[in-house]
């Protein structure tokens, strides 16, 4: 996997929004969907919503709307959701057992088969259907499993100790929930993601919102 400067970075993260709303439609038994329908859904520009799904190839029809389920699998194809991916987590601590109760995962191609924990307490334990296994054995399991995907919630302190076990067992990409940027090789990918980003743009709406108000 080499790294690449990634260009539509707004119109991906909004797709899995689009995706979720494609799939309502279709289970309330509609063929197409029209963009300006998903725009009103997201309160969004409709040629906004058009811009970004053609990104994954598909075109619309004038009138009709792009065919649902030839969309959902233009988007699930594009972002790769339609390969399952095998990924391990390390940390099975308050974050890391919310990750592995969270069922949408599934359906956007990411299994998490095994997670690790340095505490002897939760080794051996199963939390929402994954079983927590040793540190010691992470390696091996690692490269049996065959999981290129690591979801790294241990305590920061730890982050990059951790990450060069994994990066030796054969993890080629990292989702890093600690604040710590990873020293890692120039063949492992690595996404950091943080919540306090979504909780300032919430706080910047509300502020403007006072001010317009007053
Ligand atoms: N990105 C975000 O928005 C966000 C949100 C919440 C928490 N976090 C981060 O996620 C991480 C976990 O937070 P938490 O609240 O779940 O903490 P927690 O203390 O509940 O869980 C941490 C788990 O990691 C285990 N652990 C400790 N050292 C380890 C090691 N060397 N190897 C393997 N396991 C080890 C602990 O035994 C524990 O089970 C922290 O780094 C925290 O800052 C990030």
């Amino acid at each position: 996997m080499a790294k690449q400067k990634i260009s539509a970075v707004p119109s991906i993260r909004r797709l899995p929004s689009y995706l979720h709303i494609i799939r309502q439609a279709k289970d309330e038994g509609n063929e197409y969907i029209s963009g300006t329908v998903i725009a009103q859904e997201l309160h969004l520009e409709p040629i906004q919503v058009r811009k970004d799904l053609a990104i994954t190839g598909i075109v619309g029809k004038p009138k009709k709307g792009y065919p649902v389920i030839a969309l959902m699998a233009a988007i699930e194809h594009f972002l790769g959701w339609d390969e399952m991916q095998q990924a391990v987590l390390i940390g099975a601590g308050n974050l890391g057992t919310a990750l592995t109760g969270y069922q949408e995962f599934q359906y956007h191609g990411l299994n998490i088969c095994a997670a690790f924990d340095q505490d002897p307490a939760k080794v051996g334990k199963t939390i929402h259907g994954v079983r927590v296994f040793s540190l010691e054995t992470m390696d091996v399991q690692i490269r049996n499993l065959g999981a290129k995907i690591a979801i790294l919630t241990v305590p920061s302190a730890f982050a990059n100790e951790v990450t060069e076990k994994l990066v030796a067992a054969g993890i080629k990409a990292i989702w890093n929930f600690t604040n710590v940027k990873l020293n890692v090789p120039d063949d492992v990918l690595v996404q950091k993601e943080d919540l306090t980003s979504g909780y300032a743009m919430l706080c910047v709406m509300m502020n403007m919102a006072k001010h317009a108000n007053v």
